[in-house]
């Protein structure tokens, strides 16, 4: 997933800036090869501080993230900014299954595979017939574990399926209703020293300023929320006519059970996440959020 993003910024910057040469530096973090819960890693960043770390030795120049995999609690490393994020992907998730059922018609006792609090919260609240299994891995191996009957349904994004070329595995894709998503989804970053002028400059003709407004927003929320890993979250914005921005933002407890929801539209997109997060903390956030065990 990880070298189809980069591929889809190299070839948008071979139009928007053909003077520029691109040399690909792969890494595996240790998001990638921890197969435990992430929570157990230490800390947050798994997928980005092995990368942030060679962004500010110089080792790269150009860091491409998943907006869904970068902490949003604390700010950005020192040195580094985001210059661009791209035009966003769709949001939602999906399930995926062999005998193409959708999520309601799964039997009781479906095993679902996923480690994502989000989901597993979702999963317990509105379907509740169906357990939610742990499964760690890039989407490849979450889908060989599928074939090889280790579960019975997953759940992954649409836009992972997508940039792995395999959307055809999607049996359901889930509305935003039903399974809330993460900050973030969909959307790729681009995150560049703050220094390096040439760099900025190029990547940032690869933005897109309506994602730029609901990222902002929907990290502003993340922010003011101070989750933690266990903290099921979820939210985002979605830009209006006329340079109006809405926010959506739940906070569950872990089986789902508890739902805190707000939703609220305004021009500026820090203005909108702070106050989605004040009317979701009016809600008792904080309570439900550091009432879980992390
Ligand atoms: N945690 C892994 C991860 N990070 C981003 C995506 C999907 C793409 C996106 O939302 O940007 C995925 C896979 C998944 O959740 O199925």
């Amino acid at each position: 997933m990880a070298l189809a993003q980069v591929e889809r910024v190299r070839g948008e910057l071979a139009v928007k800036r053909p003077d520029v040469v691109t040399e690909v530096v792969a890494f595996t973090t240790s998001g990638d090869r921890w197969a435990g819960a992430l929570s157990e890693l230490g800390g947050k960043g798994a997928f980005t501080k092995e990368i942030d770390r060679a962004l500010v030795d110089g080792r790269i120049d150009l860091a491409v993230h998943c907006m869904k995999d970068v902490p949003g609690d604390r700010p950005v490393p020192a040195g580094t900014v985001f210059a661009a994020y791209l035009a966003r992907d769709d949001i939602r998730d999906a399930l995926v299954n062999p005998v193409g059922v959708r999520l309601a018609e799964l039997p009781a006792g479906a095993r679902v595979g996923t480690s994502a609090v989000r989901r597993v919260a979702q999963l317990g609240r509105e379907f509740p017939q169906v357990e939610a299994v742990p499964l760690r891995g890039n989407a490849n191996s979450r889908l060989a574990k599928l074939d090889a009957g280790e579960v019975d349904a997953l759940l992954l994004a649409v836009s992972g399926l997508e940039r792995i070329g395999q959307p055809e595995r999607i049996t359901e894709v889930l509305s935003v209703d039903v399974m809330c998503p993460p900050i973030g989804a969909g959307v790729l970053g681009l995150q560049c020293r703050a220094d390096d002028v040439a760099t900025l400059e190029a990547a940032g003709t690869l933005g897109d300023p309506d994602v730029w407004r609901e990222t902002a927003a929907e990290r502003m929320l993340l922010h003011v929320l101070q989750g933690h890993c266990n903290s099921p979250i979820a939210g985002y914005a979605v830009s209006e006519a006329g340079g109006r921005l809405s926010l959506r933002g739940r906070v569950f407890s872990p089986d789902g059970k508890r739902v805190l929801e707000a939703f609220e539209t305004d021009d500026d997109p820090v203005t909108l996440g702070v106050a989605v997060a004040l009317a979701l903390l009016r809600q008792g956030a904080r309570g439900l959020i550091d009432g879980i065990p992390h």
